[in-house]
């Protein structure tokens, strides 16, 4: 890809773990407004890709570049990452469940504030804005004033990727969002992903097939720490390699 067209860049990535090799050469690239879906079998890499990504794990060798300006991503804190721009979503929902919707979708709201300046801090009117916009996109607008630990699990979810939100990420990462939910759930993730695609770049793992062609949008195969394929999900799920490792068993 162009730079132009690149957000995120992965080239030639190895990580080592007590000599067991878990990301092998990996390159992946993605463009500032798309969907990717990463599958592959247990142990392919997928997660210890997000760690990579994200600066948890340092990799051995390889680069993974960043944004309009370039920036090398290896070596940054996991927090420098978060700030420029990458969101995670892990699958547990980590939402304060005593907290009503709106606190908690206000206190993810991106803002430079110390612990002393957090005690006294009231959201400004775009602030507020700002979260009842969050909550209409993520389904949640007649429910800002309840509970959080009164939503459903899907709700709940929602309202993990509303927070992620507040932090205006360009990239999402989000890790198995289907699992556990309804059908009327699943279906609602799948539209609120694609709406997030048109304007951010979104990486989803899942394991789910019937919810990674919902989705719609190129997929990448891992396999053994590196790309086994990429392309479309009637490509890939015709793919006897992919059939052999992973659709097959
Ligand atoms: N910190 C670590 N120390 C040692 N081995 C690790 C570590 N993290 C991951 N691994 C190994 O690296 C390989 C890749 O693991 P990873 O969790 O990235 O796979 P995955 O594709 O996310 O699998 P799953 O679908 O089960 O979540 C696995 O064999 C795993 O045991």
């Amino acid at each position: 890809m162009s730079g132009s067209t690149r957000l995120l860049e992965v080239s030639g990535v190895s990580v080592t773990f007590d000599g067991f090799r878990a990301i092998n050469n990996l390159s992946f690239a993605i463009g500032p407004a798309e969907m990717r879906a990463v599958i592959g079998p247990n142990g392919a890499g997928k997660t210890t890709f997000m760690d990579i990504v994200t600066g948890k794990t340092r990799p051995d060798t390889g680069r993974v570049i960043w944004g309009d300006e370039n920036i090398s991503l290896i070596g940054m804190s996991e927090a420098r990452i978060a700030r420029a721009g990458i969101g995670r979503k892990f699958q547990r929902p980590t939402v304060f469940e005593e907290q009503s919707v709106r606190d908690n979708l206000t206190m993810a709201l991106k803002a430079d504030r110390g612990p002393f300046n957090v005690l006294f801090w009231k959201p400004s009117a775009e602030e507020r804005a700002k979260v009842e916009d969050i909550a209409a996109t993520i389904g949640l607008a007649g429910q800002l004033d309840r509970t959080s630990g009164e939503l459903s699990h899907g709700q709940k979810q929602w309202l993990e990727i509303g927070m992620l939100l507040a932090q205006d990420p360009q990239l999402l990462l989000v890790d198995e969002p289907a699992a556990g939910m309804t059908p009327a759930e699943r279906e609602h993730t799948t539209d609120l992903l694609k709406s997030l695609a048109k304007h951010h770049a979104v990486v989803v793992v899942e394991h789910d097939m019937e919810f990674v062609r919902r989705l719609d949008c190129k997929v990448t195969v891992l396999h053994e720490g590196s790309v086994l394929a990429e392309g479309s999900i009637d490509h890939v799920t015709k793919n006897q390699e992919v059939i052999d490792v992973y659709l097959g068993r």
